[in-house]
């Protein structure tokens, strides 16, 4: 007998909402400990004698199919335990399906597949349902099992659907072994009724069993410490993680000026915007929500770091000479992480997002490793003109505009700096009258030449999405395309005035840091972190999108998207698959702020949820921010879910590296806040791709494919988002 913890084994088959389920079965037994291992981390053999110093098992989601070794692991195995060690499991999903096909079930594809829709579930009271009232459950399912008449796995519930599915088994429970399971997502947050209270049911049932059978977990020891990792939440207000606060080296001194006619493009050109030979950082929030523009100053000295995804090392640029700095094995957001700790700032304005700190740019390969996934580029030897994966400068000065108030900071972490704070709140002042430059001039007769993606081979690339959502590898799969320019050149400034002039958004970006330009107007917020020691993580995931027009206006677009079960689905799919992301790094206390709100920008209407966590029992670590960046990347919005599956399916089907396009662009303030973007609607182009006559832009665009898409509509999507960048190169 043992007054521990009851230690929960939950078993991850490469999901993207395993932490949500974590974080459910938490709340269901809120005393546990849950341990997270990975299906095919360890075999039966091992893990056999490890099962003791469980309580139960939770099987997770997957994708794949239970009949596919490749998929489960040692699921099946679980099914076949020994007598001796059989002990409690609760399934989910392909949780359930493995459970049916080791009972003699069959496993078939449903022929109109469910995913992110929420339906009925009927049962009758009893097992996993007792007490239960009505069920409304979130399914991710293209397979679904068949029981035979006369095994020893029961029924409880079933969804009705009324299209040729018919009815679709969704929970079963076995005879007298004590394993059971459900077909849909308790952990969704749009899963009413059938979570908790069904989780609750599974513990009280293994509780009795256990106790009826004299089975208990034994006490935890090394061997146990060191077969596993240790448990989720590591932020557990039960168990202290705090790390000292140190106090910041810098001291942050600011001039505050009302300037509410001051343009960002001013700002930008009193800095040197026009001079293509000046490395330059400015984010823009040029339309509502923005709210805040961070320009940088860097001086000649300020360090530029790049790196480049399977290179150990880091290259520092001060004054266009470039020193490499090793890794030694380490990666590059520790050797950052090492960087941006001795530059802890205090004394700024607590209100002003940034102070000072890195700004740039993280591409989309930068975020595969920790899913074990190597980027195209990194296995092929001949790599054309990379962009750096990282590419950021430090700055220890910059320029902060409030767009809402008109006020305008200028701040700096140099010491005795006056003379600059001085002289740029006089240059400030005087830029009221300041004549912003025209705006795009081609030369005469220059052609410019787009280069789009082929459209039926982009057609095909849908097709093979939708196969793989048939076949239960996907739930979701953000399907895009390169898109290039060659154009002759004009000043990147003017083109990415001409940028926001054409399809102003709230997270506009002019980035020249070589030897990449980048000019975005995206509208997606990634994450947005708030200075600790109450960092708040916020993460605005969009999915959804129609183009604005006579007849479209907001009560239309709400009724075309928040009202239309193919893009909630998406939207929710990908609320669901972040809000994991976020448990997985800060615990339980993650919430969905805002579900399918409506956001209008210059061209689009756009469907937007807001997930926020924060780290339960406060937190005194500065870089928290940083690690939830780590942990997130790369968007899950322009992946699906799951994340891992997904990310390899699109690496096959799109054959290039995305680079840029579907990374982030944003900052890391000394203070410790931060706040990224995701790269969309933007364009990026090489210094060596261009010469004295051209110069070569890439614009990727894309969308979402669900098992609901039509080819042809994904690929005027497409076009549309495309469309907002593309302009600017045709006129
Ligand atoms: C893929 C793009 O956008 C992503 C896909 C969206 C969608 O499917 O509706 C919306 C915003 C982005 O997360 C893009 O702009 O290229
Ligand atoms: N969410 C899941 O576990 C899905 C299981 C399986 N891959 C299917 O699509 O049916």
């Amino acid at each position: 007998m043992t007054l521990d913890a009851p230690r929960v084994l939950l078993i991850d088959s490469y999901d993207s909402f395993t932490f949500n389920l974590a974080a459910l079965v938490k709340r269901a037994i809120p005393s546990c400990l849950i341990h997270i291992v990975k299906n095919d981390e360890l075999d039966i053999g091992q893990l056999r004698p490890l099962l003791k110093y469980f309580a139960a098992i939770i099987v997770g989601p997957g994708p794949g199919s239970p009949e596919l070794a490749k998929d489960v692991g040692v699921l099946p195995d679980l099914w076949k335990l020994p007598d001796a060690d059989v002990l409690p499991i609760f399934g989910v999903c392909l949780g359930l399906q493995s459970l049916a096909l080791a009972f003699y079930g069959s496993i078939h594809r449903l022929p109109i597949v469910k995913h992110g829709q929420i339906s009925e579930v009927h049962h009758d009271g009893t097992s996993l349902f007792s007490g239960v009232g009505a069920v409304e459950a979130v399914r991710y399912h293209s397979l679904h099992a068949i029981l035979p008449a006369n095994g020893p796995l029961q029924p409880l519930a079933w969804a009705h659907d009324k299209e040729q599915n018919g009815n679709i088994l969704m929970a079963v429970a076995h005879d007298y072994l004590p394993f059971s399971a459900v077909q849909y997502h308790p952990e969704s947050v749009r899963t009413n009724g059938g979570g908790i209270e069904v989780l609750a049911n599974f513990w009280d049932a293994a509780t009795i069993w256990s106790k009826k059978r004299g089975r208990y977990q034994v006490p935890w020891t090394n061997i146990a410490r060191d077969s596993f990792t240790s448990p989720w939440p590591a932020f557990d207000s039960s168990i202290p993680h705090t790390t000292p606060k140190t106090r910041g080296a810098y001291v942050v001194r600011t001039r505050t000026l009302h300037l509410p006619s001051v343009s960002i493009e001013a700002i930008c050109e009193m800095l040197g915007a026009q001079d293509d030979d000046l490395p330059f950082a400015a984010l823009d929030s040029a339309a509502h929500p923005g709210r805040f523009s961070v320009v940088g100053c860097p001086t000649p000295s300020s360090p530029q770091f790049t790196h480049f995804v399977g290179e150990d090392c880091v290259y520092v640029t001060r004054s266009k000479t470039r020193s490499q700095q090793n890794l030694h094995g380490k990666d590059v957001w520790a050797w950052l992480s090492t960087f941006m700790a001795d530059k802890k700032a205090e004394g700024g304005i607590e209100t002003v997002p940034f102070w000072a700190g890195l700004l740039g740019m993280l591409s989309y390969e930068i975020g595969l490793g920790r899913l074990g996934v190597t980027p195209l580029s990194a296995r092929i030897a001949s790599r054309k003109h990379p962009h750096p994966d990282v590419n950021l400068i430090f700055v220890e000065r910059s320029i902060v505009v409030d767009h809402l108030t008109g006020t305008v900071y200028v701040q700096s972490i140099v010491p005795n700096d006056d003379s600059w704070l001085q002289d740029t709140e006089m240059s400030l002042v005087q830029l009221s009258s300041w004549p912003s430059t025209c705006g795009l001039a081609m030369p005469a007769g220059a052609a410019t030449h787009v280069e789009l993606p082929d459209k039926s081979h982009y057609i095909s690339g849908i097709r093979q999405c939708m196969d793989y959502l048939a076949s239960g590898d996907s739930y979701e799969l953000c399907y895009t395309a390169h898109t290039r320019v060659h154009t002759p050149p004009v000043s990147s400034w003017s083109r990415y005035k001409a940028l926001r002039a054409s399809n102003p958004a709230p997270h506009g970006a002019f980035v020249r840091l070589a030897p990449t330009t980048f000019c975005s107007s995206s509208p997606e917020r990634f994450l947005s972190y708030s200075r600790p020691p109450q960092s708040l993580c916020q993460l605005r995931p969009i999915k959804g999108t129609v183009r604005k027009g006579p007849g479209m206006d907001r009560a239309a677009a709400e009724q075309a998207l928040a009202h239309n079960p193919k893009e909630v689905a998406e939207n929710l799919m990908i609320v669901d698959l972040i809000r994991h992301d976020l448990h997985s790094v800060l615990g339980q206390d993650v919430e969905v702020k805002k579900f399918c709100g409506i956001e209008e920008y210059k061209t689009v209407w756009q469907m937007t949820s807001v997930i926020e966590g924060r780290p339960v029992g406060g937190n005194e670590d500065d870089q928290l921010g940083w690690k939830v960046l780590q942990a997130t990347l790369p968007p899950g919005s322009m992946t699906g879910a799951p994340k891992k599956r997904s990310v390899e399916l699109l690496q096959q089907l799109e054959n290039t590296d995305r680079s840029m396009y579907s990374g982030v662009f944003g900052y890391w303030c000394v203070g410790g806040s931060g706040d990224w973007a995701v790269t969309i609607r933007s364009c990026f182009k090489h210094d060596a791709e261009s010469t004295p006559d051209s110069e070569d832009w890439v614009i990727g665009a894309g969308g979402a494919i669900t098992a609901l898409s039509d080819p042809e509509s994904e690929w005027d999507e497409m076009l549309l988002k495309l469309g907002s960048v593309l302009r600017i190169f045709q006129h």
